[in-house]
């Protein structure tokens, strides 16, 4: 299945994407390899390197320019503080390895995709550390939705919250077909509050109203409905996300690279100036509502519910 995916990559970087490519002048190092395969034989991986952190695995394939980013922090994926920190670190490497021209973000433990922020880092901390956290929150937004990379979300399990906040971040949302996954902004739910910056990239994504809809009541979709809605653009069997996240990244390769991201920029950047302008006082809100005693109490009843789901 995967020398087929790549021989479509082929095809489509040789068909009118490729002519595009070549008036402009653009052609990559990456697609200039493409060119000269013989298109009866799948690409064979010449080049592939991995880097893992605790709680991601990445593994840049430098042949189709392609990276795959799988969050690793079992039980959920929480976004935990290391997290958010490593994946800035690696989004960073990515985004300066020329090569690379795609990421697919995923999750390497199937049924989770994340659980979003991890709760723990927001309660019974220091204003200190709530600030850290935060900054890290927003230096994650930041460098996911003005990469220069094409995005996709792989999203292949539940995805509440900050971990739909991450999806949101992407170019484009590919969600398996499991009724029993959810996505939303759930927060509300929590007793907690989205942000601007959360709200803006939902409103971006699905529009006004079904965004107040959508926030006020903290609505968790399944698959079908989140496709309904706009939250994601694809709903696919659990076992062909990866390959179609695949074959939609080739269709999106195959635009020059600078014309897209200039589109991107200018679609995206009045929403990042907002938060740019003014980030202190955005963390300054941040520390001052989630240390209030209502907060905390609330996050300490919704974790205390988590767990005793269970029992
Ligand atoms: C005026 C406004 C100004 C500023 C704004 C201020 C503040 C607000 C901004 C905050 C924005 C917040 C964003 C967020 O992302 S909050 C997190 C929201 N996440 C959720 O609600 C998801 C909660 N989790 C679940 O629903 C389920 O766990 C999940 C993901 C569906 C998986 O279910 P399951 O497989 O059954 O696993 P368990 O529920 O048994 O969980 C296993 C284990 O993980 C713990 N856990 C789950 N989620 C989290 C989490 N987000 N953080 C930390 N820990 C989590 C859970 O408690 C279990 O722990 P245990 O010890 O019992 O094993």
């Amino acid at each position: 299945m995967a020398l087929r995916v790549v021989s479509v990559l082929k095809r489509r970087l040789g068909g009118p994407g490729q002519k595009l490519l070549r008036s402009g002048n653009l052609l990559s190092a990456t697609q200039h390899r493409w060119e000269k395969m013989p298109s009866s034989v799948g690409f064979p991986v010449t080049s592939r390197r991995s880097f893992s952190k605790t709680a991601l695995i990445v593994d840049v394939d430098h042949n189709l320019g392609i990276a795959t980013m799988k969050m690793n922090n079992p039980p959920v994926n929480s976004l935990s503080l290391e997290l958010l920190t490593n994946f800035v670190i690696d989004l960073e490497k990515l985004e300066n390895e020329k090569r690379c021209r795609g990421l697919i973000i995923t999750s390497a433990s199937p049924k989770i995709f994340s659980a979003g922020l991890d709760i723990t880092e927001m309660y019974g901390k220091s204003s200190a550390h709530y600030a850290e956290f935060w900054k890290a929150v927003q230096e994650l937004w930041l460098k996911l939705y003005m990469s220069n990379m094409v995005v996709i979300a792989a999203i292949n399990g539940s995805s509440p919250a900050g971990g739909c906040l991450i999806s949101l971040a992407g170019d484009y949302r590919i969600m398996a077909d499991n009724p029993k996954y959810t996505i939303g902004l759930n927060e509300t739910l929590l007793g907690i509050v989205a942000p601007f910056w959360f709200k803006d990239t939902l409103v971006n994504t699905i529009g006004n109203r079904a965004s107040e809809h959508a926030l006020q009541l903290g609505l968790l979709f399944s698959p079908t409905d989140a496709l309904r809605v706009g939250i994601v653009d694809q709903v696919v069997p659990e076992d062909k996300v990866q390959d179609t996240a695949l074959n939609v990244m080739s269709r999106w390769l195959s635009i020059p690279d600078h014309a897209r991201q200039l589109t991107k920029t200018m679609m995206r950047k009045p929403t990042v100036d907002r938060l740019l302008k003014q980030r202190e006082a955005d963390i300054k809100n941040f520390v001052s509502f989630i240390s209030r005693d209502s907060i905390q109490k609330s996050l300490h009843m919704y974790m205390k519910h988590l767990k005793e789901r269970k029992e």
